[in-house]
């Protein structure tokens, strides 16, 4: 029999109950007490959901209430002593490392002061995981009341036999970093790790546990020959516990493990190997070959990353396939990863266009896909009759739909010529006309460009959403917004104003709900990191741009000052990056329909006399295929482009800025070049110097905007810190150069 499994559930909760009563507990209006409770709830409702969804096998220690990875560092008690020595009670030394933590001294307590452990992206995703970070002699022990354990045991008291989710040892130290000071190679500390992870396997298994599901995600990345030897060696003794510790699958999501191959022999021993057959369906053939005898294949088949339904005619081939070469014993259809990166139920949707909302899946329907596919599979399909049928009618309504397909968008593309993709004449001419036209001095200065969003501003937003005040209200409501913006940076005396965005929701949203193809969900958040919820807009169909979407407020914002103003879009990269995109046509095809309709705004803004602007690409990184080659080469090929196509329809005169919130760009440095944008402004208040010597050392050619001021943290930082920082810089020789010029 082919049975089901969900890798892992979103935590939130479908009011984001845990972002509200987490910031509630940060806050000081909640107790420890009813944070927990809101915790176990939340899990009990989770748990149930996919139980009534009749998934095989459901997964625990999936929720966190901060970030899964960080709940490792605790439970190895891998805290670094800056936390632990403030002997906070469990929750609060929790999230000290995941947001650092500020409070006076009280008279039961000393002061504490100690900023967050470091966050980065979890591979490709938009979530963010706490980094382990690990000191040299770094020891682990066992927490005392194991989560993974509770909240196991909490399953079972509700009648679910759940199958408990740990970070693979491999993968947690692989993930981590050696701790400032210290020099240590994570990957050397998995001796010491590996007796408290069977001691953990072991306690798993006294409480009845009969899986687990270790994750090891790296081995979809490139990894050196010690880290693939290290799995050798850890499966090598989890495998020597035998009997004492409970079957165990081990899950790889986010690519093929192909390349890392020669690691399954390592983990012979274990009872299941899971792949994520919705990026890679081709792996599918070199891991069953690869499997040993008896082996499991966890198949996954229903994707974890995005909010489409599951094509069962697809899925089903693939099963089917991998059924005939093992037998229906030996293969689970599962969900590609955790679908923590989904939204938690499509049910709550009760405004989207009802021609569209049947095409979507969120996690609570995913997991009904799982045991779908996998009903079909055991009983035949005519046992799932209906569900089939549905499936089939809705993928044809979406292929035949007028939203996907938009004639005059193709019609468009196909004649996008290679001139197109140019400026009218190199960078050394046209910054000269642009001097010339600006009038700069030395070391103009700038933003970024947005404001805050006060609350005034999201009341007057919210009333004109509700009609309570007229388009005209509010239009002159932001005009007053934007003329504040313009006086304060003229008092300031900076060079080149923005209008600060007051117009705008979200810097991708803004532009969704200006273009044809998008639509917007109510309560399609996913979790980016702790509390934080993003609720991307949905790609649906082919983009066109019926309107200009910035002008008037840019327009506006010129009129009133004499001095040069920014004109500020998102570029079509993070455009598509920070929206669920289309699964039907490449993301490339999606890119280029942006690049147009952005084009067509970047020629209005030049029109309408802004001859400053700023497309924005913070996302472009974050697209990077996690391994490099082929697949790499071709994102940046068609990434690049479609920036050009986006910005290169003006003149000479006009200034192109593109504007990145980090500076590491050591591994794609060539197509950063490539996008010739005029001025480049990046960030370079916390970055280490080391990361801009790549501008040296690949002599790059056109102007670049340190960022020197960080906006993330609400510090002021004196001005001889600026300074030192902007004089760092000049030591780039390039840097120097530029000064030279007239
Ligand atoms: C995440 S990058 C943000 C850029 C945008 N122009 C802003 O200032 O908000
Ligand atoms: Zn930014």
């Amino acid at each position: 029999m082919v049975t089901s499994s969900v890798l892992g559930f979103p935590r939130m909760g479908g009011n984001r109950e845990l972002k509200k009563a987490t910031e509630a507990y940060w806050a000081g209006k909640i107790s420890a007490e009813e944070l927990i409770e809101t915790g176990k709830n939340l899990r009990a409702s989770h748990w149930k959901i996919q139980k009534d969804a009749g998934a095989g096998t459901i997964a625990s220690n999936d929720f966190s209430f901060y970030d899964h990875v960080l709940d490792h560092i605790q439970l190895f008690n891998a805290v670094p002593n800056r936390y632990r020595k403030y002997n906070l009670p469990a929750i609060d030394e929790f999230f000290a490392m995941g947001r650092g933590l500020q409070r006076a001294a009280t008279e039961s307590s000393p002061a504490v002061d100690v900023p967050a452990l470091e966050m980065v992206k979890w591979f490709d995703s938009n979530y963010h995981y706490v980094r382990p970070t690990l000191q040299d002699n770094q020891t682990f022990s066992l927490a005392t009341d194991p989560k993974p354990v509770h909240e196991f045991l909490e399953a079972k008291a509700q009648g679910v036999t759940t199958r408990p989710v740990l970070v693979g040892p491999v993968s947690f130290l692989h993930l981590g970093k050696p701790d400032r000071g210290a020099s240590v190679d994570p990957i050397t500390l998995l001796e010491n790790l590996l007796p408290t992870y069977i001691e953990l396997l072991t306690k798993l298994k006294e409480a009845g546990a009969e899986t687990v599901q270790i994750d090891e995600p790296i081995l979809v990345l490139d990894l050196p020959s010690k880290t693939k030897a290290a799995f050798k060696t850890a499966y090598a003794k989890i495998a020597a516990a035998g009997a004492s510790i409970p079957a165990i699958t081990v899950a790889t999501y986010f690519g093929d493990i192909v390349h890392n191959i020669d690691v399954l022999p390592s983990l012979s021993a274990v009872s299941a190997i899971h792949v994520d057959l919705v990026r890679n369906p081709e792996q599918l053939d070199t891991v069953i070959a690869a499997l040993a005898p008896g082996q499991i294949l966890s198949a996954g088949v229903v994707n974890g990353r995005n909010i489409w339904k599951t094509n069962f005619h697809e899925a089903l081939t693939i099963v089917d396939k991998a059924v005939e070469a093992l037998g229906a014993d030996r293969v689970v259809v599962a969900t590609s990863s955790s679908l923590l990166h989904t939204p938690h139920t499509l049910a709550s949707e009760k405004n989207l266009p009802a021609e569209v909302a049947g095409w979507f899946s969120f996690a609570s329907e995913k997991a009904k896909e799982v045991a779908i596919i996998a009903k079909a599979v055991t009983e035949g399909v005519d046992s799932v009759k209906n569900e089939l049928d549905a499936n089939a009618s809705s993928m044809h309504s979406r292929a035949t739909s007028a939203r996907t397909n938009d004639p005059a968008v193709k019609e468009r593309q196909s004649k996008v010529t290679p001139s197109m993709y140019e400026r009218l004449s190199p960078f050394t001419q046209r910054i000269a006309a642009q001097q010339a036209h600006l009038g700069l001095p030395l070391f103009p200065t700038t933003t970024i460009g947005s404001f805050p969003q006060t609350k005034e501003i999201r009341v007057a937003r919210q009333k004109f959403g509700k009609g309570v005040i007229s388009a005209a209200e509010y239009e002159s409501f932001i005009e007053k917004e934007i003329e504040l913006v313009v006086r304060e940076q003229e008092a300031l005396g900076l060079d080149v104003l923005v209008h600060g965005e007051p117009e705008r929701n979200d810097m991708v949203q803004y532009f969704g709900e200006r273009l044809t193809g998008y639509v917007f969900t109510n309560f399609g958040w996913v979790q980016s990191y702790g509390s934080r919820c993003v609720r991307p807009p949905i790609v649906v169909g082919d983009i066109s741009r019926p309107a200009p979407m910035t002008v008037r407020e840019s327009k506006y914002a010129a009129s009133i000052t004499s001095k040069p103003m920014k004109g500020m879009l998102t570029g079509p990269i993070t455009c598509l990056r920070w929206s669920f995109p289309r699964d039907d046509v490449h993301q490339s095809v999606q890119a280029e329909q942006l690049a147009l309709a952005l084009r067509d705004e970047v020629v209005d803004l030049e029109a309408a006399g802004v001859n400053v602007i700023q497309v924005d690409e913070p996302a472009l990184r974050e697209g990077l295929p996690l391994r490099s080659g082929k697949e790499r080469d071709a994102y940046l090929d068609w990434a690049v482009k479609s920036f050009r196509l986006a910005t290169t329809g003006v003149k000479d005169v006009t200034q192109i800025h593109s504007h990145f919130c980090y500076s590491e760009f050591q591994d794609f440095f060539h197509a950063i070049t490539a996008l010739d944008a005029d001025v480049l402004s990046i960030e370079n208040s916390k970055s280490d110097a080391k990361l801009l010597k790549v501008f040296e050392d690949e002599a790059y050619p056109r102007h670049i905007g340190p960022g020197v001021y960080d906006i993330h943290s609400p510090r002021v930082p004196p001005q001889e810190e600026i300074k030192a920082r902007i004089e760092e810089m000049l030591q780039i020789p390039q840097a120097r150069a530029a000064l030279d010029q007239p």
